[in-house]
């Protein structure tokens, strides 16, 4: 039994002294330089294994072995196992099950019609962001200054929760700002309570005490008011299929509650319960809105800093769709602005230390053992940041995707969603979402650093890497005809 090679730590805390709470990803990508593509250590009591070769991760993370989670005190300590996200084993597959039957029901794959209402809705939230923009107050450029990040998070909000809840709510709502703000406190928080997976016992200790009472009261309070959601929701169902016996679900309550009329009395009745059924409902809200958002402020930053990408893909949605509105079918003749939505996902890895998983048993690989119960981390940063592999990583370069003839080519080292059996259940989702948020905003703006400066792009880490909070200057185009 030979473990990866590793640095050692101290007893009880491992290496988490030397693990940069700013920045982990650097810590972990400059370790990956010196022990290799997989390398061992122990994070408090949890046993890590990092692997930073995107053919190795795909390998991984291709067995059943591995599509556990990793044995973390919020995962396992505060969510239960409950929901997708930390769910393992039979409650796992059947929960993925499902919501992956849902999302194609929603509209996700191109079946009967469903599509076209999927990107209809999502248009109406597009259509409100341009229009918020257009109506804020001009200076004497003829621009508007804004930071996007609020009117993206609510628009983009609001798609999620109808999608997922089937309620949508105005811009000044209280209980829809209350219930933004406990998502994104918690995910800052789950951030700050980074030690606290690995040293339980930190929670006594009253620097951890404040993050980690705010996760569990918001958890509470948020379920709650699902409760009131799911209940109005029942009464709705009720009557659609008064009115249609034939009723498909067009939200995730929907479909939840028809899916547990049809398991009573199954043994896999168990996965249907509320709790279960509320943590469902956070998790699908939560990595629906934060890595989509993520990605367009990422997106319009770097427009920003790179004009002449941004004039790029202009050009090609001038000449591909015209002043008409994009549907999601035209990125197939759009290989640039498929290219340079790629090159986001690459440069600014939304999730830079992925998502770990847990070793159900021990796994054999490259002549090493991973132990069963060890946390796996596929560190995207450092397949995405590979010298190797891309040249000059941290220029903004959306040609790297593209072949000699101009076409879009798929590199098997882009891996944003990971891979492999837990992948990411919302990729195409969000590729339909960030290419009509995308070109209508190009469509019908010009986007520039305020002042022209160029702005940071360094980003902040806690589960995500998001951008600091920037302005920029949207100027309407004018070939815009909207
Ligand atoms: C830019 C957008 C997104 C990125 C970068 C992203 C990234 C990821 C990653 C890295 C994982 C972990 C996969 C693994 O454990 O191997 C994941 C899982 C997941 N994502 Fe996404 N995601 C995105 C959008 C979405 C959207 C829109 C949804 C909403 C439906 C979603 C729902 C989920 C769920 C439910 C899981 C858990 C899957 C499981 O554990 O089986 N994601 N995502």
């Amino acid at each position: 039994r030979r473990l990866p090679p590793g640095p050692w730590g101290l007893p009880v805390v491992g290496y988490l002294p030397w693990l940069d709470p700013q920045a982990p990803h650097l810590t972990l990508t400059k370790l990956s330089r010196k022990y290799g593509p997989i390398y061992g250590m122990y994070l408090g009591s949890v046993y890590t294994v990092v692997l930073s070769d995107h053919k190795l991760i795909r390998k991984v993370l291709a067995k059943d072995s591995t599509t556990g989670r990793a044995p973390l005190y919020l995962t396992h300590g505060i969510m239960k196992g409950n929901g997708l996200i930390c769910a393992e084993k039979e409650l796992w597959k059947d929960q993925r099950k499902f919501v992956i039957g849902c999302l194609k029901q929603l509209g996700v794959s191109k079946i009967s019609g469903r599509r076209e209402k999927l990107e209809a809705r999502i248009m109406c939230e597009v259509d409100d962001l341009i229009s918020y923009i257009k109506s804020k107050e001009k200076n004497s450029s003829d621009e508007v200054i804004l930071d996007p990040a609020d009117t993206l998070k609510h628009n983009l909000g609001s798609l999620i929760n109808n999608l997922v809840f089937g309620v949508s709510y105005d811009r000044e709502d209280k209980l829809w700002k209350w219930l933004l703000h406990l998502q994104e406190e918690g995910t800052k928080h789950i951030g700050v309570a980074g030690p606290l997976n690995f040293l339980p016992f930190l929670r006594f200790i009253p620097k951890f005490k404040r993050p980690m009472t705010f996760l569990v009261d918001g958890q509470r309070e948020t379920h709650e008011t699902y409760r009131k959601i799911v209940r109005h929701q029942v009464e709705s169902l009720q009557k659609l299929r008064e009115n249609d016996a034939n009723y498909q679900a067009d939200n995730v309550i929907h479909a939840f509650l028809l899916e547990k009329e049809k398991r009573e009395g199954d043994v896999t009745e168990k996965f249907y319960s509320n709790e279960q059924f509320f943590h469902l409902l956070a998790d699908l809200f939560g990595a629906g809105l934060d890595t989509t958002l993520t990605t367009l402020r990422w997106y319009l930053l770097y427009m920003a800093n790179y004009p002449h990408v941004q004039t790029k893909v202009q050009e090609e949605i001038d000449q591909v769709i015209g002043s008409r509105r994009p549907s999601v079918e035209d990125l197939n003749n759009m290989p640039y602005t498929e290219a340079s939505l790629a090159e986001i996902q690459r440069i600014r890895s939304v999730v830079p230390t992925g998502i770990p998983h847990g070793a159900l048993e021990d796994v054999e690989i490259e002549g090493f053992v991973i132990p069963k119960g060890s946390m796996i981390v596929p560190m995207q940063w450092a397949v995405h940041m590979n010298n190797d592999i891309w040249k000059d990583p941290e220029h903004f370069e959306p040609a790297r995707f593209l072949n000699e003839e101009g076409r879009y080519v798929k590199n098997e080292a882009l891996i944003p969603f990971q891979t492999g059996k837990r992948m990411c259940v919302g990729d195409e989702l969000t590729r339909i979402i960030l290419c009509l948020f995308i070109t209508v905003i190009l469509q019908e703006f010009f986007i520039s650093a305020a002042n022209n400066l160029q702005l940071d792009s360094t980003g902040e880490c806690g589960i995500t890497l998001t951008p600091k909070n920037y302005a920029v200057a949207f100027k309407m185009r004018k070939q815009s005809k909207h």
